[in-house]
């Protein structure tokens, strides 16, 4: 069986004063097969973690270089946040790709570098609107999939996230019947990439999932989780979402 995960992705949002939702988070108790992660900006990760510590609450980074140490001004590479109490590290983030021009290459080297400091990487694919309409969503993810997933990944060291560009801070998401197809088209090549290790991978949903919507896309199968951004800025709002994981 596969974990389940309710991951939030702050984005460029968030102080410090908003750490202080950790310890609603930290009180609720989902399901033993669930995790919760916050994945705030760099310069709260640290102090995130302590936060989170009297909990289970894990905390991520939404980037990292894919060097272990050098000369990239402004870089931080996954040891780094592996080393200041991180567990997992997003990568390949439409957001990367489209600001930063990150291929799958790029996000294949960053999974590569954080498994190798001990982080799981949170592999985001997904596909553009224009992308959707031609009928090309499914090439265009199965070949983000082969390109950016390191292929001696565990089970227990990677997650695969499919969020739809144009589903991402929209209001906007895809039928179930779409997601469903995606999910299980991934399910089905990262078996045929990993063996029976692509079985267990979690795969998340990602893209206005809200708490009104959560419950029905949790009830897919090959769903096992999501990333969530703007709903996952509150905890009045996160909460609900990660409530309807647990109880899927
Ligand atoms: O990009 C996302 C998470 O990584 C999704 O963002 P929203 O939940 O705000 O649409």
């Amino acid at each position: 069986m596969q974990r389940k995960l309710a991951a939030g992705n702050w984005k460029m949002n968030g102080a410090r004063a908003d750490l202080s939702m950790i310890d609603r988070l930290n009180t609720s108790h989902p399901s033993p097969d669930c995790d919760i992660l916050l994945c705030p900006p760099a310069h709260l990760v640290s102090q995130a973690v302590a936060q989170a510590a009297k909990g289970t609450l894990k905390i991520g980074a939404q980037n990292c270089h894919s060097a272990e140490t050098g000369a990239y001004t402004g870089d931080i590479s996954a040891g780094m946040f592996a080393e200041i109490g991180a567990s997992h590290v997003i990568v390949g983030h439409s957001e990367r790709r489209e600001g930063y021009g990150e291929t799958d290459t790029d996000a294949r080297a960053k999974a590569t570098a954080a498994q190798a400091a001990g982080l799981i990487p949170i592999v985001c694919l997904g596909e553009s609107l224009s992308q959707r309409d031609a009928g090309d969503a499914l090439n265009v993810i199965l070949t983000q999939l082969a390109g950016s997933v390191p292929a001696d990944s565990e089970a227990d060291t990677l997650v695969v996230a499919y969020e739809p560009i144009w589903a991402i801070g929209t209001g906007k998401i895809p039928t179930m019947d779409e997601i469903a197809e995606v999910h299980q088209a991934l399910r089905a090549n990262l078996i045929d990439a990993l063996g029976q290790t692509g079985a267990a991978v979690p795969l998340l949903y990602g893209g206005s999932v809200k708490p009104a919507n959560a419950a029905g896309i949790f009830a897919l199968e090959h769903v096992n989780g999501a990333l969530v951004g703007g709903a996952s800025l509150t905890a009045q709002d996160f909460s609900p979402i990660i409530q309807a994981l647990s109880d899927s």
